[in-house]
C-alpha cells in the first residue's frame, strides 16, 4: 500500500476482531504517537467522543453506531422491553457526549430505528441487524466521501492554492475525508495543490491532524496560525477555501469548527470562493437557520493550559471556549454533498439534492 493510500484509507474507527468492542485511533495522540484504543463500555465510548479521541462529524457517528451495537450485543436478556430500555439509556448517554455535530444523533436514531422496526423478532436477531446497520453506515460514509471528493475536485484545478480550517480529512470520516477528499483524489490523479492549513486553535486539529494527513500523503501543505489567513489570501496564494461541517441549517447556514466564519468573511473580502463540504446527513432541515444550532462550549483550560508547558493566562482569567461557529449562508459559494453541489438559494437546492438522494441511493 503506497503512502497516499495509507492516509486515505487510514483505519481510524472499526469493530474489534471479536466484534464486541470499537477500536479507534486516538487522535489526541497524533501526530507524535499512533495509539489504538479498544472501547468496550458506554463510558469508554462517551469519553472517546467527548475528549475528541475520535472526532469529526462522520467519524463520531460511525463510532456511536458501532458503540451502541457493541453495548446492545452485551445485553443479558431475551426480553425485548428490558433490552430496549437499556438500549435507550445507552443511546441517550452517548448522544449527550457532544451536541453540535448532527451525525452523532443521526446515527444513533438510525440504529434505534432498526430496533423498533424489528421489535417482534428475537433480541439475538435484532443485535445481528444492528451490526449490519452499523457496518452499512460506515460503508455509506466511504461511498459518500468518494462522491464528495469528485464533486469538490470539479471546483479546483491543478496548481491551485487551497486554504483549510480544522480537519475534515480521512481521520474525521472513513476514507478520503470531506474538505480534504478532493485534494487526496486529485493527488491520486497526478494533480498538485498548495494547501494552507490553519492550525485551528485551541485544539490544533489543523496542525496535529490536517498537516499530518497531507504531509504523509505527499501533498504540499503549509501550516499557518489562524491569524495568518488574511495575509495568505491577500498575497493571492489561495484560489478556494474548503472546510468541513458539523450541522447545516435549512437555509444553508453552516456550523463548523470555531474560526470558520472568520475564514469565510476573509474569503468574501478577498473575492475567494468559500466551499463547505459534507454529507447530506449533516443537513438538518429541523434547524431553520444557524440560530437554531446548539454550539458546544468546552473547558477553558483548552485555551489556557492544554498545549503549553505552563499556563499562558492567570488562573483567575475567565475564558470563552465555543467549539464551533456558524457561517452565514450568504458567505458560502457552494455546499458540496455526495449528490452534487448546492448553491443559493440553499433551501431550494437542498430539496433537489434530497430528491436525487431518494432516487439514486449511493
Ligand atoms: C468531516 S466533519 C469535520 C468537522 O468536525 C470538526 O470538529 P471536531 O474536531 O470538534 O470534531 C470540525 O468542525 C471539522 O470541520
Amino acid at each position: 500500500m503506497d503512502e497516499l493510500t495509507k492516509v486515505t484509507h487510514i483505519d481510524n474507527v472499526k469493530l474489534s476482531e471479536d466484534k464486541r468492542s470499537v477500536v479507534i485511533l486516538d487522535q489526541t495522540q497524533l501526530p507524535n504517537r499512533t495509539v489504538y484504543l479498544t472501547l468496550g463500555s458506554a463510558e469508554d465510548i462517551y469519553d472517546a467522543i467527548f475528549e475528541l479521541k475520535v472526532r469529526g462529524a462522520p467519524a463520531i457517528g460511525i463510532c456511536a453506531a458501532y458503540g451502541i451495537y457493541c453495548l446492545a450485543a452485551a445485553a443479558k436478556t431475551d426480553d425485548f422491553e428490558k433490552f430496549y430500555m437499556q438500549f435507550k439509556k445507552d443511546k441517550e448517554y452517548l448522544d449527550s457526549s457532544r451536541p453540535t455535530a448532527v451525525n452523532l444523533s443521526w446515527a444513533l436514531n438510525r440504529m434505534e430505528g432498526v430496533v423498533l422496526a424489528n421489535k417482534e423478532k428475537p433480541v439475538s436477531e435484532i443485535i445481528s441487524l444492528l451490526k449490519t446497520e452499523a457496518c452499512e453506515i460506515q460503508a455509506e460514509d466511504i461511498r459518500m466521501c468518494r462522491a464528495i471528493s469528485e464533486y469538490g475536485l470539479s471546483l479546483i484545478k491543478d496548481g491551485d492554492g487551497i486554504l483549510t480550517h480544522c480537519n475534515a480529512g480521512p481521520l474525521a470520516t472513513s476514507r478520503y475525508g470531506t474538505a480534504l477528499g478532493p485534494l487526496f483524489l486529485g493527488k491520486e490523479r497526478g494533480m498538485e495543490f498548495k494547501v494552507f492549513a490553519d492550525e485551528t486553535r485551541p485544539l490544533l486539529q489543523g496542525a496535529r491532524l490536517t498537516s499530518y494527513e497531507l504531509a504523509k500523503g505527499g501533498l504540499d501543505v503549509t501550516l499557518i496560525c489562524d491569524n495568518m489567513a488574511s495575509l495568505v489570501m491577500k498575497n493571492g496564494w489561495v484560489q478556494a477555501c474548503f472546510v468541513g461541517c458539523d450541522r447545516i441549517a435549512a437555509n444553508g447556514d453552516a456550523a463548523n469548527k470555531i474560526g470558520t466564519s472568520g475564514v469565510a468573511i476573509l474569503a468574501k473580502y478577498y473575492g475567494i470562493p468559500f466551499y463547505v463540504l459534507g454529507p447530506t446527513s449533516t443537513i438538518d432541515m429541523d434547524c431553520a437557520t444557524g440560530e437554531d444550532i446548539r454550539i458546544e462550549l468546552r473547558d477553558e483550560n483548552e485555551i489556557k493550559e492544554k498545549f503549553y508547558s505552563e499556563p499562558m493566562a492567570l488562573k483567575e482569567v475567565k475564558c470563552y471556549n465555543p467549539a464551533f461557529d456558524v457561517t452565514d449562508h450568504s458567505l458560502i459559494a457552494g455546499i458540496v454533498t455526495e449528490y452534487g453541489i448546492c448553491r443559493a438559494p440553499f433551501n431550494e437546492s437542498f430539496q433537489e439534492i434530497f430528491r436525487k438522494k431518494r432516487e439514486n441511493r449511493l
